[in-house]
């Protein structure tokens, strides 16, 4: 993983700030979209900073806690939606022909086979580390190797997207149980109790919520993740597709890509990112508010205001999805729109 990272460019930041300012509107009246372009020039390092094409990555794994029936959903609906990916049928990838993007569907771990002939999908790309994580109740997800070679794997597909000439990332997920892997794991890097961040996720009823807790305040019991070394708590607790998320933001900010953060389960992985190199931050934008609780404690724990909240609890990278016009609005705004000079008019008569 990157030792350091580029820092932001604060001359940039300060020319796209100076040009909002001569645009043709009243000052800082398009609101949060003008601080968006000012963070975006920072992050590329241009003055006119530019989010289109993004690439998204979508990281597929298993989780060995399915096995105590922590989701709504079976385990083998994981290896199910990966071939609707490769097949461009899931929401992500409405999203991703709307907005021109770079799809890849990586898997770092998918246990079930895949459905026949999902391999030869070109979307699909296989890293796979292991068949899914261990039984988390029972023994460490997986060792601190497994959880490094997944990190590199997600940097791995970071560093594609920039080569394949992507201005932006999008990272999600698909791995049936991994809210209750990405709860373990909030708890475990804040301290948080299990009770005010464990959440339905694909649709648990109450007694089903009451049981996902009792697991996730078990394996926290056996497990004892160390908060101080989040490496370990990622492979104590944590899941393949966490880590290859976390190496994908870290490997999109060494590329000065801006990250879009989707929901609770890449919060987690954004979190851990952060506690492995805390300047990633700066690359991080948040796409929206999550109906997962557990996102809250989340996002308050990297001090993150997400941009759009329309009630999502889905995963997959949709709510960044859906937040990345807002990028791309903020981008055409600083390079489209006419100065005051342009149209011949002293703005401050
Ligand atoms: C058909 C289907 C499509 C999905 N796409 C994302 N998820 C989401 O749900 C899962 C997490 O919830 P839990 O921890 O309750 O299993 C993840 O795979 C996440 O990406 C899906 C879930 C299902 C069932
Ligand atoms: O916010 C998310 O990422 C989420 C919530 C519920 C289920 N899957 C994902």
């Amino acid at each position: 993983m990157p030792d350091f990272l580029p820092s932001l460019d604060s001359l940039a930041a300060q020319q796209a700030a100076q040009r909002l300012d001569r645009l043709t509107k009243p000052p800082g009246s398009l609101g949060r979209l003008e601080r968006l372009a000012v963070e975006l020039a920072a992050i590329q390092g241009q003055a006119l900073p530019q989010v289109s094409p993004p690439a998204m990555l979508v990281f597929a794994a298993d989780h060995g806690v399915a096995a105590e029936g922590v989701s709504a959903f079976p385990a083998e609906v994981t290896a199910q939606m990966v071939a609707n990916f490769a097949a461009g049928g899931a929401a992500i990838n409405v999203f991703a022909r709307q907005h021109g993007a770079h799809l890849e569907v990586i898997d770092v771990g998918v246990a079930t086979p895949l459905p026949e002939g999902t391999a030869d999908s070109p979307r699909l790309v296989d890293e796979r580390v292991r068949l899914g994580t261990a039984n988390m109740l029972h023994e460490d997800a997986m060792s601190r190797d497994e959880a490094l070679a997944a990190m590199v794997a997600g940097r791995r597909a970071a560093e594609r997207a920039a080569a394949a000439g992507c201005r932006s990332l999008i990272v999600g997920e698909m791995g049936i149980a991994n809210t209750t892997a990405s709860s373990a794991l909030l708890a475990a890097l804040t301290g948080a109790s299990v009770e005010g961040l464990v959440g339905p996720g694909t649709g648990l009823d109450a007694a089903g919520l009451a049981h996902k807790r009792d697991v996730i305040e078990r394996t926290l019991a056996a497990r004892r993740p160390d908060p101080a070394d989040p490496l370990e708590a990622l492979a104590r607790v944590g899941g393949l597709e966490i880590a290859a998320m976390a190496g994908a933001f870290l490997g999109g900010a060494t590329h000065r890509l801006p990250l879009i953060v989707d929901g609770f389960i890449a919060t987690v992985a954004a979190l851990v990112a952060c506690r492995l190199r805390p300047s990633l931050r700066d690359y991080l934008l948040f796409g929206h508010r999550s109906r997962e609780p557990g996102h809250e404690g989340a996002l308050a724990a990297l001090e993150a205001r997400p941009l759009v909240d329309f009630e999502l609890r889905l995963g997959e990278g949709t709510g960044a999805a859906l937040a990345f016009p807002l990028l791309d609005s903020a981008c055409r705004l600083l390079v489209e729109m006419a100065t005051f000079d342009d149209i011949g008019i002293d703005p401050a008569p």
